[in-house]
């Protein structure tokens, strides 16, 4: 184990995240080393840490390269309290970025990039801002849990989602019902989800839809690290929520407003089902170097 690691700092729409290169798998960071990382006032801050691997160099991805050899790097995702997750759609972006800026990746417009990650392998392209990544096919959890959220009032029917790792989406009254939900506190679910779930809060613009695009505005509380600026799989969970409330003639495109900034949804029929994809900026801010004595 290194003593010191070099690390770059990201992020995708505010959704923020500490990324670093360990391709041999030498680095592999506790959850205690993690969570001090991802502290915002003893450590460099972030919602998530992501080491980047090749695929050959871990258990999870060696079993993907059985079905996808192309997939030579693995995203391995942590959240701020330093637990695993199975996916990160703003993640992916900006490890997609950190790939090919650093030279271990290479990727032209119209050219697929195939990435490892615990929930499969995804395939990512350049996008008129920033990358898309097809997230693959999505499923109602039909748990669908009562959400209750500290100054909401009454507690909400919450529908369970699975984009790759777990979501429960809540429509809110109006953009004050959204603005004043205290997320500093964990929304409480009912029942519970064993594998525990991010949350969304989404609220309709109004009209709901125009020139085929819907519009939705978002926040939400994520598994592991509490209330981010945005969260790419939730994003793509909110779009697929409201569609399924609105019903027949909802659009298959979506524009999702997060604090952080806006986010594209797009639902499309692929060989194996419907899959839902994800579009939007990714950015490097600074590198550094991380003492870990
Ligand atoms: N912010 C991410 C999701 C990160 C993982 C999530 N907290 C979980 O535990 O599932 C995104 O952009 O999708």
């Amino acid at each position: 184990m290194p003593t010191t690691i070099e690390f770059t700092k990201g992020h995708g729409t505010g959704n923020d995240f500490v990324l670093y290169a360990d391709p041999n798998g030498d680095a592999t960071l506790t959850p205690a080393q993690i969570a001090a990382i991802c502290d915002r006032h003893f450590g460099v801050g972030a919602d998530g840490v992501i080491r980047a691997i090749r695929s050959q160099n871990l258990p999870e991805g060696r079993a993907l390269l059985a079905e996808a050899p192309e997939a030579e790097w693995f995203m391995d995702y942590s959240n701020a309290d330093g637990s695993v997750a199975e996916m990160c759609g703003n993640g992916i972006r900006v490890f997609t970025r950190f790939l090919v800026d650093n030279g271990f990746a290479t990727l032209e417009t119209g050219d697929t990039l195939a990435i490892g990650t615990r929930a499969g392998v995804k395939d990512v392209q350049r996008g008129v801002d920033g990358f898309q990544v097809d997230l693959g096919r999505w499923r109602l959890d039909r748990t669908d849990p009562l959400v209750r959220v500290k100054d909401v009032d009454v507690p909400r029917p919450g529908l369970g989602i699975d984009v790759g790792n777990p979501h429960v989406v809540v429509a809110l009254a109006d953009e004050d019902e959204l603005i004043g939900a205290d997320l500093g506190y964990a929304p409480q679910l009912d029942p519970v989800p064993v594998e525990g779930a991010n949350v969304e809060l989404v609220v309709a613009h109004d009209p709901l839809v125009r020139e085929g695009v819907g519009r939705i505005r978002m926040r939400v509380h994520e598994r592991g690290s509490g209330e981010t600026l945005s969260c790419g799989t939730g994003v793509a969970a909110a779009a697929l929520a409201i569609r399924h409330w609105a019903g027949r003639g909802a659009p298959d495109q979506w524009r999702v407003d997060v604090p952080g900034g806006r986010l594209g949804v797009r639902m499309f029929a692929a060989e194996d089902g419907e899959h839902v994809a994800l579009s939007g900026p990714a950015e490097l801010v600074y590198t550094g170097t991380l003492d870990l004595a």
